[in-house]
């Protein structure tokens, strides 16, 4: 039977002109070929697409290691500040200047309301606690989820915080007098800030908070943490946008993105059990897990609250750090000095004792030189320099050209931020100064609008924006009216607003390590502050 099949298959062969065999051949060839260049999305008509695709991984290898980075030189090289690239077989529009970044997020801000969805994070990565609410498609769940992180963190509820802020902000001073020996020994100071904004997370979520700096749960956090931010960004998998290296054997990516899952599910679960143990010891303090726990007048599923804390947790341990760290070191050189005594002249204009200083921070942010320094910070160092993607669920209509629904868009907040057409030509250097229309006394410019891309805006922008304004502010006016802060000459910051970050393939940014000197303002004024700040959080949370 075999025999006979084959007879008739050579027979066959031999009846095949060779004409037709010289069409075949080079039409499957052009078919793979074509099937190589795919993409979800076809071309968009209208928008310029940056030349030198090629097959399979499309624009992946040009773009290299840092996205944002390469995507604004093309769009000075090019003269288009939106275009379309091609992620392996994902179009993707880039959306580059201020401007425009503002018009995608606002004006089409019910059209780009939607987030994509990535085989190694949503697949492996989030397969048991749920998407975090930036990962999150957008959907009713979803929808629930924004809307308690929004009640949770929104403006109102922030005088809840007002003792744990006291708490978290006056650790940091104290610590670092204690391991500076009050200024004698140059630090890092980004392990005491990755420690404040961790546990005012894990408090607001679990009311739970870790008292020394390298607290072995607390590093476990941050450094798993941190690897699954890798694990999002589209330079380091290339797996999400060529489906074909998924099926490798030896999977490496997948591996560790399943190990670091149960290393996060294992911690989770533990915050979560202990929060369980103090409901039973009756010994709970007023969380949000505690409170779906209790089942306190809540719609929200198990995974959707569990997502909800994840997405308090990594929303802030990481941008806060790289952006107060960025930023002291900045304020730290020798430029920065004059900014340090501007600043600290205007805390003691507006407090002329500092011990009101440090308990006002907690409640209001009245010193105009210390929120420019923070936009200027927030502007400068975009921490999440591509921002977190979004998807159309509805046409676009850009200019004329129509971006159709379930397309990828990428706002190059790092471009946005540093575009000198719109920040004027020094829009590539760190000047707080900016953002005020007089210096002597400082005067803040009347902010009309969106002041820089690093929140985002519009329909999903960052829940977390004025939590995290709140936190620098805290900090800084208690750093600044303690310190003077010069930057160490064996290891200084780098202050370049691409190169301080050591890992360019991270979705948050991660300082590259500095050491800095702090001088004493007012010894006697810092322990006096350092004593009552003490006594009021004794009193607060005393058993
Ligand atoms: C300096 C600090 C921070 C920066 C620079 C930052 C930046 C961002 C950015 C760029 C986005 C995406 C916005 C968009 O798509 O338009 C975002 C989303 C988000 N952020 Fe932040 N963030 C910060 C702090 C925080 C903190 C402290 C929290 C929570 C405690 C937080 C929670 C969130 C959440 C939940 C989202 C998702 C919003 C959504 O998809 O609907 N962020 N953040």
């Amino acid at each position: 039977m075999i025999d006979m099949k084959l007879e008739e298959h050579s027979a066959l062969m031999g009846v095949i002109p060779r004409s037709y065999t010289l069409v075949v051949i080079p039409l499957i060839l052009y078919l793979i070929y074509k099937w190589t260049l795919a993409t979800d999305i076809p071309h968009i008509k209208g928008l310029p697409e940056i030349p030198g695709a090629v097959p399979v991984f499309g624009h992946l290898l040009k773009l290299g290691e840092d996205h944002a980075t390469v995507c604004e030189r093309w769009w000075r090289e090019y003269g288009h500040s939106v275009f379309q690239i091609k992620l392996g077989n994902t179009r993707a529009v880039v959306v580059n200047s201020f401007d425009d970044c503002r018009k995608m997020l606002l004006g089409h801000q019910n059209a780009i309301i939607d987030r994509p969805k990535l085989y190694t994070f949503h697949g492996v990565v989030s397969s048991t606690q749920g998407f975090t609410i930036g990962s999150s498609p957008w959907d009713d769940s979803c929808k629930k989820k924004r809307k308690a992180a929004g009640t949770a963190l929104g403006r109102p509820a922030l005088r809840h915080y007002h003792p744990m802020f006291d708490l978290e902000s006056y650790c940091i001073v104290r610590d670092i007098y204690r391991d500076s020996q009050n200024g004698a020994t140059e630090i890092n100071v980004r392990p005491y800030i990755q420690r404040y904004a961790l546990n005012t997370t894990l408090t607001l979520c679990y009311g739970i908070r870790m008292d020394a700096v390298y607290d072995d749960l607390l590093r476990e956090i941050l450094h798993v943490g941190s690897a699954i931010s890798l694990l999002r960004s589209a330079s380091e998998n290339l797996q999400d946008y060529i489906p074909v290296l998924r099926y490798l054997p030896n999977n490496e990516k997948t591996t560790r993105s399943k190990e670091l899952r149960d290393r996060r599910d294992a911690y989770l679960n533990l915050l979560l059990d202990k929060v369980r143990a103090m409901i039973k010891k009756g010994t709970d303090k007023p969380c949000i897990s505690a409170a779906i726990l209790k089942d306190e007048e809540t719609k929200l599923t198990g995974v959707e609250v569990s997502s909800i804390c994840l997405s308090l947790v990594s929303g802030g341990f990481e941008t806060i750090p790289g952006t107060l760290t960025s930023c002291i070191g900045s304020l730290s050189t020798p430029e920065g000095q004059i900014w340090q005594d501007r600043a600290y002249e205007d805390i003691k204009r507006h407090y002329p004792d500092i011990r009101e200083a440090w308990t006002s921070s907690i409640s209001e942010e009245q010193v105009p030189y210390v929120n420019a320094i923070i936009k200027e910070a927030g502007r400068y160092y975009t921490v999440s320099a591509m921002s977190l993607p979004r998807k159309t669920v509805t046409e676009v209509n850009w200019n004329g050209a129509i971006i159709p629904p379930k397309t990828m868009i990428l706002i190059n907040a790092q471009a946005g931020n540093h575009d000198v057409d719109h920040f004027g030509p020094d829009g590539g250097n760190f000047d707080p100064e900016r953002w005020l229309k007089s210096i002597d006394p400082p005067v803040e410019t009347e902010g009309s609008g969106l002041p820089h891309l690093s929140f985002g805006s519009g329909s999903r922008a960052c829940s977390g924006q004025f939590i995290a304004s709140r936190l620098l502010y805290i900090a800084l006016i208690r750093l600044l009216s303690s310190y003077k802060i010069v930057a160490s000459e064996e290891n200084p910051p780098n202050t370049d607003y691409v190169d301080y970050n050591q890992f360019k393939t991270a979705l948050v940014a991660i300082p590259r390590d500095f050491k800095v000197k702090l001088i004493p303002r007012d010894d006697a004024m810092t322990s006096e502050c350092l004593n009552l700040a003490e006594l009021r959080t004794k009193e607060h949370y005393k058993e």
